[in-house]
């Protein structure tokens, strides 16, 4: 294979004004009609939103426009020419490019191999490793991408991993740009990198954007048009200017949404969950440094922070899945070792990886819903023997009450859309009555209205006593739903700040080791102005 010309931003000649048109795309799947004759159109030099609810169709009529899958009936024309996909290779091959929410990348490569990785120009009958180097070196610099081509991507942030991804596709000389909910696991400064890379030199040079998300003040800010799908029906398409939060909302859910999360201050009580310098190893150092803090019955406290900043091994040692090196965790004054101890001692956990460790997704909805407690009362007779209708009635009753749709207790849960099968993981465990619940990222990639579902449902079990542990890459989750906020740095406590002061801004730096040392730093570390400089900006989301 010779080396890919990619020079994408480089204006070219297209043959239509039209990047991409979708007619009558339908997509049947056994229990749901996904898509339901979407039309559609995306026009070049412009960045396109599609917004909808969990569950809408939107990741699978982006999937069907990236060849991953067959539409039911409809037709795609790219550039003004109808084209039919039967693979990704076929969409690449039209310069359709597609980051997903998971990325696609293989950590012990570097991010030059990755890039090349099935595209790899050859020398005879070898890969012409020097070659892809320098082009990839140059890619980065053309794009002013800070990234380093020999650097290994394990080892890398999740910003510059997305960066490799977006590269992928640049390098295979994508012209039309798909992204899935790409700012879930971005800082604010790495989310304005990537919106400033997308609109003011990507789509600037007349190539087409197509973005999903559910972040509506994101939508506004960066897109030129915005389509809303809703029950796999297209409902509109509209220009940014000129709309609100409050109208996408509503043309997203059918109904006024409340986009702030109503609560009165917190009541805090006894302690419930008391962390005292504790110590988890990692690979190369310690991954959590000498975390202490409590959590009281009643009070919601949020640990903001970059993701791989020991977060999520704290939250693993907090539910006994990781040992603790040093320090102690007590949980209503009782220790405890192991997940099955620290669940018998009232901690629930929505895990921040649903795949891995929520769900078993090719088992049941209704198989789900008991993981951990299916040998046990009310589901379990004492010999062990299942009862098949209250496990059956446990399920229709948690879909409706969290709308997981489509209502199947049947449906296996790798089956769900991203938003609905996290509402099942969030019923689940809500519904053991804890008396702590350790939520890591409980609503990634969930809808505006199921979002304010959850959060009321959290708020609501705060105000009966129970004791949050809220873990969120998203600043204005955090900044929402916390009472008290702490950032992680390096897996230290880099500071607290109590939530009604706090601001994206100063959040983000802190977030970032700019707003205090590196260390142990206390609150005082951060000036004050840079924590609550913009009131209004804390109520952006
Ligand atoms: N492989 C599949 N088999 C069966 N049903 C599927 C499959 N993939 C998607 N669906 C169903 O199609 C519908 C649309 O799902 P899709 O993932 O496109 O929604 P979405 O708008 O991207 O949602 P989210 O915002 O939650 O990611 C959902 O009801 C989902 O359960």
């Amino acid at each position: 294979m010779t080396l890919p010309q990619t020079d994408v931003l480089s204006e070219v000649r297209h043959q239509s004004p039209t990047a991409l048109e979708l007619r009558g795309i339908t997509k049947r799947f056994p229990l749901v009609l996904a898509n339901d004759n979407i039309s559609m159109d995306v026009g070049w030099g412009s960045v396109h939103a599609l917004c909808g609810e969990n569950g809408a169709g939107k990741s699978t009529l982006m999937k069907i426009v990236y060849g991953s899958q067959p539409p039911t009936s409809g037709e795609i024309i790219v550039d003004g020419q109808p084209v039919t996909f039967n693979s990704p290779a076929d969409a690449i091959a039209r310069g359709i490019g597609m980051v997903f929410q998971h990325f696609q990348l293989v950590d012990t490569l570097t991010v030059t191999e990755n890039v090349i990785l099935g595209a790899e120009p050859t020398q005879g009958t070898s890969i012409n490793y020097g070659a892809a180097r320098k082009r990839v070196a140059e890619l980065v610099k053309q794009f002013g991408f800070d990234l380093d081509p020999d650097a290994v991507v394990g080892e890398l942030p999740v910003g510059q991993q997305q960066k490799v991804e977006i590269l992928k596709t640049l390098y295979r000389g994508a012209r039309i740009l798909i992204l899935d909910e790409p700012t879930a696991v971005l800082t604010p400064a790495e989310t304005d990198e990537l919106f400033d890379f997308l609109k003011n030199q990507y789509a600037k040079s007349g190539n087409a954007v197509i973005f999903i998300s559910h972040k509506l003040h994101e939508v506004l800010h960066i897109s030129d048009t915005i389509s809303v799908i809703r029950d796999g029906k297209m409902i509109g398409t509209i220009p940014a200017a000129g709309a609100t939060t409050e109208t996408l909302a509503k043309m997203m859910v059918g109904r006024d949404v409340t986009l702030k999360v109503n609560k009165t201050p917190a009541n805090p009580r006894e302690v419930a969950l008391d962390v005292q310098n504790v110590v988890v190893k990692g690979e190369h150092k310690n991954a959590v440094d000498g975390v202490s803090f409590q959590v009281r019955a009643g009070e919601i406290v949020g640990i903001a922070g970059v993701e791989g900043n020991g977060q999520s091994e704290l939250v693993e040692a907090i539910t006994g899945l990781l040992p603790v090196q040093s320090g102690q965790i007590t949980y209503l004054g009782k220790s405890a070792k192991g997940v099955k101890e620290v669940e018998a001692s009232g901690v629930s956990h929505i895990p921040e990886d649903r795949n891995e460790r929520g769900l078993v997704l090719d088992m049941s909805t209704a198989e789900n819903y008991i993981l951990g407690e299916q040998d046990r009362e009310p589901f379990a007779g004492p010999l062990g023997l299942l009862k098949l209708d209250v496990i059956e009635k446990n399920a229709r009753d948690l879909s409706e009450e969290y709308d997981v749709r489509p209502r199947s207790t049947s449906l296996p849960a790798g089956s769900y859309s991203g938003g609905n099968a996290q509402k099942l993981i969030v019923a689940r465990e809500m519904r053991k009555g804890p008396k702590i619940l350790v939520a890591s990222q409980p609503t990634r990639g969930v809808d505006i209205g199921a979002i304010e579902f959850i959060h009321s449902s959290i708020v609501k079990a705060r105000d009966q006593g129970l004791a949050v542990l809220l873990i969120s890459a998203d600043l204005g989750e955090v900044m929402n739903l916390s009472d008290r906020i702490l950032v992680m740095y390096e897996g230290k406590i880099a500071g607290e700040v109590p939530a009604a002061q706090a601001t994206e801004t100063g959040l983000g730096l802190m977030m970032t080791g700019s707003g205090g040392a590196a260390g142990q730093a206390s609150p005082a570390q951060v000036s004050p102005a840079q924590i609550s400089t913009t009131q209004q900006e804390g109520e952006r989301q």
